[in-house]
């Protein structure tokens, strides 16, 4: 099964934990998109649901396969959550955000009852850290937060697009993609990181994940923190 495959049988998945009248988060990247497309299936089929995405991206897909999508302001509690993940390590920690939207992500999952991560095999790791960790900054803060992540070990290169314009979030900040190699203890980083006046947020996902589901070659499995 190639990674493509993966990501679709995957999203198949998820979008049968979706009930009628669910008020739902969906996701960003491209697992998502397989798990927005098959959602709508199902809502071409009569499921009735109410959406908040969580990307300018994620919102357009939904609107334009006619899945009722709105903000969440006007939609504050979610039932459920359904997004993808860069790594998946156990006790379900994750890093987050190599799409550039782990600020909205991580508001759209804490407004949620359950969040389900959906990811291929290859997302599993055994420690969190060889994905580069994405920190959303505060323009103006750049150069204060990458001093302030150099002083903890960390070496933040600012995020440019293909086209190698500067990379701008839906909220207009800035990305930093930090190389951390194997994180020792994620909850220390995350609180470090946090501390650092000038950073929105940070792609470290803890404890916030219900389950996921994991597609392979085996089909798709659950695991559990
Ligand atoms: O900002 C993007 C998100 O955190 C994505 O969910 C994450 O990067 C995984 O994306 P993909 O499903 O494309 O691997």
């Amino acid at each position: 099964m190639t990674q493509d495959e993966a990501k679709k049988l995957v999203g198949l998945r998820a979008a049968e934990f979706v009930e009628e009248g669910m008020a739902v988060g969906l996701g960003t990247g491209t697992t998502s998109v397989q798990f927005i497309h098959a959602l709508g299936e199902r809502v071409r089929g009569g499921l009735k649901i109410s959406c908040v995405a969580s990307s300018e991206s994620s919102h357009k897909l939904a609107a334009s396969l006619g899945i009722p999508v709105t903000t969440l302001p006007e939609l504050p509690e979610l039932d459920l959550y359904i997004d993808g993940a860069d790594e998946v390590a156990p006790g379900l920690a994750l890093i987050k955000g190599g799409g550039g939207a782990l600020l909205r992500e991580k508001i759209v999952a804490s407004a949620a009852k359950k969040f389900i991560v959906v990811a291929d095999s290859t997302k599993i790791v055994e420690h969190l850290g060889r994905f580069p960790l994405p920190i959303e900054v505060i323009q103006m803060a750049m150069p204060l937060v990458v001093r302030k992540l150099a002083a903890i070990g960390l070496e933040g290169k600012l995020r440019h697009t293909k086209e190698g314009n500067i990379r701008m979030t839906d909220e207009g900040n800035y990305i930093l993609d930090c190389a951390c190699g194997e994180i020792p203890d994620p909850e220390r980083l995350a609180a470090q990181i946090r501390s650092i006046v000038g950073v929105v947020e940070h792609g470290l996902f803890l404890n916030m994940a219900a389950f996921a589901l994991i597609a392979g070659e085996d089909g798709v499995r659950e695991l559990h923190p």
